[in-house]
């Protein structure tokens, strides 16, 4: 997304400036670190997470400076004059190493790798945080739902719903997780994505009847006439006035495309409305749905319930992320000046993992994903054997014998991006030829299967000499 700021350098956590210039001040200006991004849970109680928003935030990134005011602003926050000279000239010059945008992931594992000075990775922390956790997020919610909708077409109808301008990071993440358009339209230009409408309400109340009202939207929309059934009465009214402008419209060699049901018993309306549409020859009028849908109640409708809806309109739940408020993605240390470092906690599960790594993802012999190896970046793809649980290392898995594919891939190179840039539909695309490989077990909503990720021998070895050391 074009930054609508020149300067995104301010976008950060006050600390890290803190931090920044401390490391400036006390002679680790030129150390050198790496930190990786992952995430501990996958949202939604689900088998996995879509990683979205690397994109924009390589975009953002390159932003990723301080104007001359923003320099006055942090003298004024009583930062250092030569420090603030330091910043004056940022930009990220490091390397970035990820998964591709699209990939399926899981928790525990790195989804990116940034190696810089340890300043400059410090200071994006905030920035990389805030638009990969929520662009995840909320893509791993559009692909949910994606599981259960199948051919059905859904379109992103979130921006008045959604929280402040993340609607447009949040639209962007539908598309990729498989929403086919989005009403917003901003979110429509800048990231060149479907965008598409139907009526609201208050466009048939403010005509003396409904049938006035949809006979002269249809006049006015003939190409794309979507009519709304459930302002006053579905099926005594709505659908019967929507019947009668679609013959209207027959006899202009027009066609009406859908109508909208936005309350009441989707799945009973819906089949009612489908049994009049096509006694009375509309067949190809389509019947979308609307009203706090979400992926279980969508499940609901095409599964148990048989609904006759062929599309569906999802706003609150689709861009929220509802109802998990947040991706609790976060960005640790792993090495400084080529040392391995880590963070100890009471908490076994919040034991970080130390050095450069890479992930290898380890194919069955049908070609499924079947376990991801946590390595160190150095060790070679046919040295991998046992790998072992993250947190409980008496619990262990074999893959050498698996063909393996390395996930983390060079994306930034000295500051400078290098991945040809995609659309969210072709993200989208590549999303699907990795669920393709994700066996199904891993999609269900109910108590899914856990995806085993592990981590390897060398990498477990490396942890435990830095465990003693620290003790
Ligand atoms: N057949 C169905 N099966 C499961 N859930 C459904 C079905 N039909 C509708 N729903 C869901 O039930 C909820 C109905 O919401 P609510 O009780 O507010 O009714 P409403 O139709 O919106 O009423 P109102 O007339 O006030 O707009 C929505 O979240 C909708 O998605
Ligand atoms: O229910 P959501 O999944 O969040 O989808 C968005 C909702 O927003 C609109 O309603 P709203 O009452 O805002 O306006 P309207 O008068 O156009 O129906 C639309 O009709 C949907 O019901
Ligand atoms: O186009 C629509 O029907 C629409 C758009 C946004 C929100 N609700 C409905």
């Amino acid at each position: 997304m074009p930054a609508i700021l020149e300067n995104w350098g301010l976008y950060t956590d006050f600390y890290e400036l803190f931090m920044a210039q401390g490391y400036y001040f006390c002679g680790k200006k030129d150390d050198t670190a790496t930190f990786y991004y992952f995430f501990r849970t996958n949202p939604y109680k689900g088998g996995f997470t879509v990683f979205a928003g690397l994109q924009d935030f390589l975009e953002f990134l390159n932003n990723f400076t301080f104007s001359n005011s923003d320099i006055q602003y942090l003298k004024k926050q009583g930062f250092k004059n030569e420090f603030l000279d330091y910043l004056k000239n940022f930009h990220f010059s490091g390397n970035i190493m990820s998964m591709q945008e699209g990939e399926i992931a899981f928790a525990n594992e790195p989804v990116l790798q940034v190696e810089g000075t340890i300043i400059e990775c410090q200071l994006i922390e905030s920035l990389l945080l805030n638009i990969l956790n929520f662009e995840s997020l909320v893509a791993t919610k559009a692909f949910r739902i994606k599981l259960v909708a199948g051919d059905r077409m859904f379109t992103d109808f979130g921006l008045r719903r959604a929280q402040g301008l993340g609607a447009l990071h949040a639209s962007r993440a539908t598309i990729i997780g498989g929403a086919s358009s989005t009403s917003n339209v901003l979110a429509g230009k800048l990231f060149d994505i479907p965008v598409s409408g139907t009526q609201a309400h208050s466009w048939i109340q403010s005509f003396d009847n409904e049938l006035e009202a949809f006979r002269v939207y249809a006049r006015a929309h003939p190409e794309n006439a979507i009519l709304l059934v459930d302002t006053y009465d579905t099926l005594k009214m709505g659908v019967p006035n929507a019947i009668k402008v679609a013959k209207e419209m027959e006899s202009r060699n027009e066609k009406l495309k859908a109508i909208r049901l936005d309350s009441g018993d989707l799945a009973y309306l819906s089949k009612r409305a489908r049994k009049m549409l096509d006694t009375a020859g509309l067949e190809y009028v389509k019947i979308i749905a609307s009203n706090q849908l979400n992926e279980h109640v969508i499940k609901s409708l095409l599964k148990d319930q048989n609904a006759a809806i062929d599309a569906f309109g999802i706003g609150t739940e689709l861009v929220t992320g509802k109802s998990d408020a947040a991706l609790d993605g976060v960005y640790k240390l792993a090495e400084v000046n080529g040392q391995p470092k880590m963070k100890k906690s009471e908490n076994i599960e919040k034991v970080t993992l130390p050095c450069k790594k890479q992930v290898y993802r380890c194919f069955d012999e049908e070609g499924f994903f079947y376990r991801d190896t946590i390595a160190l970046a150095n060790e070679k793809e046919n040295e991998l054997g046992l790998i072992f649980h993250p947190v409980y290392p008496n619990r262990f898995t074999y893959v050498k014998n698996c063909s393996k594919q390395p996930l983390l891939q060079l994306v930034v190179k000295n500051g400078k991006a290098i991945t040809a840039q995609k659309t969210p539909a072709e993200i989208h695309q590549f999303l699907l030829s990795r669920s393709a490989l994700l066996p199904d077990e891993h999609k269900r909503f109910i108590s899914p299967h856990i995806y085993k990720v592990g981590i390897s021998e060398k990498l477990m070895k490396a942890r435990n000499e830095l465990v003693k050391k620290l003790e």
